[in-house]
């Protein structure tokens, strides 16, 4: 019997999921490329395996998120993800709907599933944590470095964001984020209301990053000496919604599961471990 997938995706930031109950996947880099590779795998921005909190950290009740970029690395925490991840648990009989906790690399992270099928989750503290800029094709932007967890760099510019090209990645401080950073760059367009394009670390452009909606949010409020606030955030694959409190955010959002079938053995196989 083949290895159980179900493919899913909230505001179009897609993702494989892959049921672990006792922790025995043999999830290697190049099995994660070649999930996520649009031609000859799956195709999503990343993978999510479900293992057990006992299984993964030997301890505790409920679900751990182990997430992973298409390219195969490692990442703290995905927020399109942990509601994907949470509509899954739900689907799949794991987790009754309402509130519970999904663990993640970046700590447990409370998730509600309405009944509409959106998720709202407590996505931590989002702590800004200095300035740098981004370039982009020779062109400087000045940014605001925010901790979600992972590591983002939030690009508010008066250059309307269709027009850039992502195609590659932008430019960085090295020394300010060794291990890489999603960069964001964001349009203000209405009070409270932020549209968004972003080039994810491990990944590319995508259609959205939920960790990326909340670091915008947080330096928007910064940037206008607000410390609390809220906003939706427009992006490519749709709109969210985000509330920064005291050491503390929520974002709220669509989880569509889209597929669920079994993997080839003979093409899992294949690609080694
Ligand atoms: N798409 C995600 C973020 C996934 C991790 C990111 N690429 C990183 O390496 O930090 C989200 O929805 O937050």
């Amino acid at each position: 019997m083949g290895i159980e997938f179900v493919k899913g995706h909230g505001t179009e930031n897609d993702f494989v999921v892959l049921p672990d109950p006792d922790g025995t996947l043999e999830l290697t880099d190049s099995r994660v490329r070649a999930l996520c590779d649009r031609s000859r795998g799956l195709g999503a921005d990343g993978v999510l395996r479900v293992v057990p909190n006992k299984v993964f950290a030997g301890s505790g009740d409920g679900w751990f998120m182990d997430y992973r970029n298409a390219d195969g690395s490692i990442a703290e925490m995905c927020g399109n993800g942990v509601r994907v991840f949470a509509a899954y648990l739900v689907d799949a009989g794991l987790a009754s709907p309402g509130e519970f906790v999904v663990g993640t690399r970046a700590g447990d992270r409370p998730v509600v599933v309405h009944e509409d099928g959106s998720v709202t989750v407590q996505m931590g503290p989002a702590r800004v944590t200095g300035a740098s800029a981004a370039t982009l094709g020779g062109v400087s932007f000045p940014g605001v470095a925010v901790d979600v967890g992972n590591p983002h760099l939030v690009c508010v510019t008066d250059v309307p964001i269709a027009s850039l090209d992502l195609a590659v990645a932008p430019g960085r401080d090295q020394s300010m984020f060794p291990n890489g950073v999603n960069v964001e760059f964001v349009n203000v367009v209405g009070p409270g209301a932020l549209a968004m394009r972003v080039h994810e670390r491990g990944v590319g452009e995508t259609r959205s990053c939920g960790t990326g909606t909340v670091a915008v949010v947080a330096a928007r409020l910064h940037q206008t000496g607000a410390v609390t606030g809220q906003s939706t955030v427009d992006i490519p694959g749709g709109r969210v919604a985000v509330t920064i409190g005291e050491g503390e955010s929520t974002l709220t959002g669509p989880a569509v599961l889209v597929a669920r079938g079994e993997l080839s053995d003979a093409w899992w196989s294949s690609l080694g471990e």
